[in-house]
């Protein structure tokens, strides 16, 4: 079995959305390899909340069934969050189908998942350990397909231009150019994490004897470094500042930004050219970078801002991530 859908940018690139059929009904959510619950808008949400959004409605689905008793509550790293009760329906991704599939179903949501009206939830693609739900936590998708895959693998290849996809079960070789190269990951964090622990500015490299480890996450939009790093970066470009009202690094959009890179594991650097760093525009002149600070949290977040220039293999058997240049 496998399974392919388009993953389209929303939001100006701060998310990538992908169609998802659950109980016979369709929503846009964003895959997200940095958490491990499938969530979605609900009816029982008010009509405020709903808004725009597609909400699964569980009396229309003949195949939902409710997990008596059971709930979630999700709290991200950048303080959005969702919570709500449980059930299982048969869940189809781009033909890769999971029948008895724990769908968690909100009954409320933090206001940053209101406002945007893109995204009707998230599909979970770490591993199910970081699971939320209660009394007992329930297994991704992922991990419920995984058996019956052609390959135990599903691969991300995220584009601005809006061609990206996500595969279930095959690696497409005609997605990517140059060598695949894979990584041990550490699923004992319930990340795919693994070290990093070099990287290079303008094709100057540096070492790190301190690197916090980094997680590949799809469901985060920048890329969030050791401050040590982010610094570095941003020493080499003349009128880059961090600017508190924005919350990070900006810059004169007509800087002709150096080359960035940073190591996924000991033998892949995954670059980004400089025409590729800037997110999004703050005004007419001033921009704000792709590269942003963890503030000192204990891992780096590999997000979309570097994941977009590469073509990514999340294997599940043997806990590697395979990287390579497209
Ligand atoms: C872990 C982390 N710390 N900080 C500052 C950020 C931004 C993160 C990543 C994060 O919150 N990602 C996310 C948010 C909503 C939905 C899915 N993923």
């Amino acid at each position: 079995e496998t399974g392919e859908v388009a993953a389209t940018p929303a939001d100006n690139g701060a998310e990538y959305l992908s169609p998802v059929t659950i109980g016979g009904q369709k929503l846009n959510l964003n895959f997200d390899t940095g958490s491990s619950d499938l969530w979605v808008f609900s009816t029982a949400l008010t009509s405020a909340e709903i808004g725009q959004h597609s909400a699964f409605n569980p009396s229309k689905s003949s195949t939902y069934k409710e997990l008596d008793g059971y709930s979630f509550s999700l709290s991200y790293g950048d303080g959005s969050g969702a919570a709500g009760v449980v059930g299982t329906d048969t869940v189809d991704i781009g033909g890769a189908t999971v029948t008895r599939q724990a769908i968690e179903l909100a009954t409320s949501v933090s206001s940053a998942f209101v406002s945007d009206a893109d995204s009707d939830g998230l599909v979970g693609l770490a591993f199910s350990t970081l699971n939320s739900v209660s009394p007992t936590p329930q297994k991704t998708f992922f991990d419920n397909i995984m058996s019956e895959l052609a390959q135990p693998v599903f691969t991300a290849s995220l584009d601005l231009d809006g061609s990206g996809t996500y595969e279930f079960g095959t690696i497409d070789s005609s997605k990517f150019t140059g060598d695949l190269e894979f990584t041990p990951v550490n699923a004992a964090s319930g990340f795919w994490q693994f070290d990093s622990s070099c990287y290079s500015i303008g094709g100057k490299t540096y070492n790190r004897t301190n690197a916090t480890p980094a997680i590949a996450d799809t469901g985060t939009s920048l890329l969030l470094l050791d401050p040590e790093v982010v610094q570095a970066y941003y020493s080499q470009v003349p009128s880059a500042n961090y600017d508190s009202t924005v919350g990070g690094y900006t810059y004169d959009c007509s800087e002709n930004l150096p080359d960035f890179a940073v190591a996924v594991g000991d033998n892949y650097m995954a670059n980004i050219p400089g025409s590729g760093i800037t997110f999004s525009p703050v005004d007419s002149k001033t921009c704000f970078g792709g590269i942003q600070s963890n503030s000192g949290s204990d891992v780096q977040i590999f997000g979309d801002a570097l994941l977009k220039h590469h073509f990514v293999v999340f294997h599940g058997e043997s806990n590697l991530l395979g990287m390579a240049a497209k």
